[in-house]
This record gives structure tokens, sequence and C-alpha cells, in this order.
């Protein structure tokens, strides 16, 4: 008995009344995208439930990439079998067998939304429980701890078993919430701050600001990197390279040495604001972390948030280094953002930044000097990169087929 089908359960989607359509067709399209190489299989979608039919395709390399989707609560692969009795204990009993290695433990758990089937849950727990332990000798319950747990699901059309349930990626579906723009510098922060926004659902491009001679190219190369670990997300990231070098000599020479880093951050996020207008998005987000440096105190935060009153989205606000080191490593782009290279910010970092600025000092130090046509200019001169991810890794699962 082979598994045929990966049912997938949508979590959090079930909470989402009228836009539940909406989540359910963005879910499957972005299924659809990272299964795209697999030829003939087809996807199912009902209100509760999605199904994944193999027609013989490679289950364990799919079941790899619906790990990091987006808006799956759990899934598992699964057969379907008709409404019928003793077809439902064959099943059972075929999959059972499969699945299980003597000495090993097991209970039956149903979940029942055909409220016409005949049996109820309980009585299905029995039946089936009864069922194995006739035929499979030496086979103990456990009804606690099981070494393998035999899911029915009775539902309208079929009833379908398992005896696997793998953790999805939960959050929604990217592209549900809509797009926002990330800046991303080169660092450990602003990478997990995409991950967490792209986790709730939004499609994220990114900005990132470059000072050319004074950042090398392998500063810039880190940043791809940093942008195709995102985009093994979400199927594909556009990165927004904004030449930086002549707004940060001109701040050098304008402004006051402990305010340039508060004028470089709002000249930064004016930039990312004007590249969103013209990308239709509704909000900017950053990797910045209360406290963690000068530029992320709250006056800090304050004085550069001046410049806009576009949505600022910070997933890592409230969180400790050490959380957001964990997450990095686990999406793979904390060695990438440790590699050694130089950051514009850091280049041009002064030797005692304000850590307390103030909104009233720091408008009237920017007054004297125009900064618009700079800021065009920058805007004019994107350079803008489509990044694709590579094609995915095979781990783990080859068994379960
Ligand atoms: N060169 C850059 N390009 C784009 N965004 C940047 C750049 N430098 C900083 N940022 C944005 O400003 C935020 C705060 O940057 P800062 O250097 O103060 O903090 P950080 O803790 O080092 O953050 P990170 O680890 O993301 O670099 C970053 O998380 C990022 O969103």
């Amino acid at each position: 008995m082979n598994y045929d089908r990966i049912l997938i359960r949508y979590g959090e989607l079930s909470l989402k009344g009228k836009n539940r359509k909406l989540f359910i067709d963005k879910l499957k399209k972005n299924i659809k995208r990272v299964l795209r190489d697999f030829e003939n299989i087809q996807i199912e979608a009902s209100r509760e439930r999605m199904f994944i039919l193999l027609n013989g395709n490679d289950g364990s390399e799919i079941v790899n990439r619906l790990k990091s989707i987006f808006g799956i609560q759990s899934f598992s692969p699964a057969v379907k079998v008709e409404k019928d009795l003793e077809k439902m204990k064959e099943t059972a009993l075929a999959l059972f067998q499969k699945n299980y290695k003597p000495g090993q433990t097991f209970k039956i758990t149903t979940k029942r939304s055909d409220k016409n089937f005949f049996m109820r849950t309980n009585e299905i727990n029995h039946t089936f429980g009864s069922h194995l332990l006739q035929n499979v000798e030496g086979l103990k319950v456990n009804v606690k701890n099981p070494d393998v747990n035999l899911l029915i699901e009775v539902r309208h059309e079929a009833a379908y078993m398992t005896c696997e349930t793998i953790q999805g990626a939960g959050g929604l579906p990217i592209g549900s919430s809509g797009k926002a723009m990330l800046m991303l510098s080169g660092g450990i922060d602003s990478p997990v701050a995409g991950y967490l926004s792209m986790k709730r659902g939004l499609n994220i491009e990114a900005v990132h600001f470059y000072s050319p001679p004074f950042t090398s190219e392998r500063s810039k190369q880190k940043v791809i990197d940093l942008t195709e670990k995102l985009a093994q997300i979400s199927g594909g990231v556009t990165l927004h390279i904004v030449p930086f070098t002549e707004i940060q000599q001109l701040i050098q020479q304008t402004i006051p040495e402990n305010y340039s880093m508060t004028t470089t951050r709002r000249l930064m996020l004016r930039i990312t604001d004007e590249i969103r207008k013209k990308r239709d998005g509704l909000a900017i987000i950053t990797g910045e972390s209360l406290g963690q440096v000068a530029s992320q105190t709250l006056e800090s935060m304050y004085a550069i948030n001046d410049v806009t009153n576009t949505p600022i989205i910070r997933p890592l606000i409230t969180m400790d280094k050490t959380e957001i080191i964990d997450i990095a490593c686990d999406i793979d782009t904390f060695d990438i953002s440790n590699r050694p290279y130089e950051d514009c910010c850091t280049v041009f970092v002064p030797s005692s930044p304000k850590t307390k600025p103030r909104r009233d000092k720091v408008r009237h130090f920017e007054s004297n000097t125009d900064y618009e046509p700079l800021i065009a200019r920058a805007v004019e001169n994107v350079e803008k990169i489509r990044i694709k991810p590579q094609s995915s890794k095979q781990e783990l699962f080859e068994d379960l087929f």
C-alpha cells in the first residue's frame, strides 16, 4: 500500500472567513510554482483541505519542498479510500503493515467531518483498532505515546488514511497580505525580518544601499546571496541596489558628525519610500530591534520615522539577538551575513553617533541642503535584479513512499 496523494491542512487560514477563498487560491498558486517541475501532479482544493495527487511522482521530494511553504499548518502523505467498511479495513491494515515495525505500539485517531457516516468517532477508533490487533501479531495499543498513529479522516467524498503528519511552516501564503519593501543590509537582522514578513503573507522586494568604491563587489555579492536565500522561500525576489556614495559623501560634508547616521537613515527611508511608490508596495520592512544599536533607540526611530507616513514593519523589534540568530541559522542566512565585507553604514559610521537624536535638530541640519535631486538621481539609477532560487536540495523523507 503506497501513498498516492498528500493531504494538506490549512491551519490559520480556517480563521479567515470571507478571505478564505483568496488565501486558498494563493496557496494553491504558490504550491504549483514550487512544484512546477513535477509534470503530472494535480492539485485539488476544497474549503477544508488541499490534496496533491502524486500520479507516480517522487513523493519524498514533494514533501521536502512543502515544508517551507507558508500557509500550511501540517500535511500527510495519504491514501484515499471509498467509505465502505470492508475496503477501509483492508486499506488500514495494508497501510499499517507498511509503516509498522515489530514491537512498536499504535493508536487510531479518527476525524469524522462527514457527520452522516454510519459510525461515530469512537466506534471507528475501536473497530479499526480491533481489526489491527486481530491481524498483526504481538501488537500493543499506546494511546498516550504511540510509535505509529494511524489517522483516519472520514470526509464527505471519501476517507483518507495516513501514518505520518509533518509539521508545515505555518503562517499565511506569500502574497496574501500584499507587497512591502525590505531594507536589506548585509547584516544578520534584515534577512530574518524579510523571512518573518513573508511568513505573514507579505510579498517582498529588497532594497540595498551600496556605496562603491567604499563598499566592494563582494559586499554586493553578499546581499545578492542573502536575497537568493529569501527567493528560495518565495520563488523569486526583486532586489533594488541603490547607488548611495554621492549622498553619503554629501552627508559627511553637510551634517554634524554625531547626526550623520540619523540623516543617513532618513535618506535611506525616503529613497526606499520612492521605490515603494513606483513598485506599488504598501509598507517598508526593517531589521531593527529595540535598543540594539544607536540607530535603534526609540528616540532614534522617532527622528528617522519622521520622513514618511508609510507603515514601517519591524518584525524583530522585541526580539533578543540570540533569538534572531537562531532564525538566521534556520533559514541559512547566518553564515552569509557573517562574511566580513563592509556595509555602506559601517564605512561611514561616526565615532560617536547620537543615541538620542532630536527631530527638530536633524530637520534643522538638513534644511540647508536640497536632497530632492539627489534622491531622484539615486532612484533613477537603481540597479534592479530579479533573483531566482537555485534548484532545491533533496533531503529526508525518502522512506515514506
Ligand atoms: N546598506 C543598507 N541597505 C539597506 N538597508 C539597510 C542598510 N543598512 C541598514 N539598513 C536597514 O536598517 C536596519 C538597521 O540597520 P543597522 O545597521 O542599524 O542595524 P543592524 O542591527 O546591524 O541590522 P542588520 O543586521 O540588518 O544590518 C537594517 O536592519 C536594515 O533594515
